[in-house]
């Protein structure tokens, strides 16, 4: 092999040397789905807000479709990609959505306000169009009580949120997005569902399905360790 060819044979290997680690990389970061479900205004965007970029939007918009916000969480030493779908609480900004919220999801968040009863008693019909999407019994799901900031204006009493989460075996967080001091608790909402995926998911993608012409990759699950979370 002549030297310009061994040149072009050794860029050759460092450049798959390359794309294989970004590969590896791609691969080995597992991305976890986690959707947030409730009325419009209960505050989704905030406490999505508050888990990804750590503070309180000065001003939101009713979200249309859905908005992303990703954060990389480390648990037991592997990085972990929690993408958290923001979706629409209005009925007219989701509906072409409500498919694409359910499809291959890992976690659900349904959040109410603490102050209005009727986003509680609303949580029946979002938990009935979860299911009617096939979301699995093994999809981890929480409850969180949004704006308990608002202490003179609370509606929704604790042991009455804390009997239907029980009731519907999710864990109840009751929290506030405006208030910093909270923000600990906010995290621990998301990290308590990343902890439990992690457990229940292997680092494993496999089983390539076909699904309306699309290829789409499967996890597969397996029991592990349990996380120490
Ligand atoms: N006091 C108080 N206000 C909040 C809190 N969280 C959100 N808000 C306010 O509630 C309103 C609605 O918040 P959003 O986060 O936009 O509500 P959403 O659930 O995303 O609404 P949609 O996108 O329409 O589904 C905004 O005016 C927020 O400032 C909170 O913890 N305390
Ligand atoms: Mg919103």
């Amino acid at each position: 092999m002549t030297s310009s060819s061994n040149d072009a044979a050794q860029s050759l290997t460092s450049s798959v040397d390359l794309s294989t680690s970004s590969l590896e990389l791609s691969i080995q970061t597992r991305i976890f789905k986690i959707i947030v479900i409730g009325d419009s205004n209960v505050g989704k965007t905030c406490l999505t807000f508050r888990f990804t970029g750590g503070s309180f939007p000065d001003k939101t918009e009713a979200t249309i479709g859905v908005d992303f916000r990703e954060k990389a969480v480390e648990i037991e030493g592997e990085t972990i990609k929690v993408q958290v779908w923001d979706t629409a609480g209005q009925e007219r900004f989701r509906k072409s959505m409500v498919e694409h919220y359910y499809r291959n999801v890992h976690a659900v968040v349904f959040v109410y306000d603490v102050t209005k009863m009727a986003s509680f008693r609303n949580l029946q019909t979002w938990i009935e169009e979860c299911n009617g999407h096939r979301v699995s019994a093994s999809v981890p799901r929480v409850l969180v009580g949004n704006k308990c900031d608002l202490v003179d204006q609370i509606q929704v009493p604790s042991n009455m949120a804390l009997k239907f989460a029980d009731a519907h075996n999710m864990l109840l967080f009751e929290t506030s997005a405006k208030d910093p001091r909270e923000s600990q608790n906010i995290d621990s909402i998301f990290m308590s569902l990343a902890c439990r995926l992690k457990a229940q998911r292997s680092l494993l993608y496999r089983d390539v399905e076909r699904e309306d012409g699309r290829v789409r990759l499967t996890q597969e699950t397996e029991t592990k360790s349990s996380c120490p979370c």
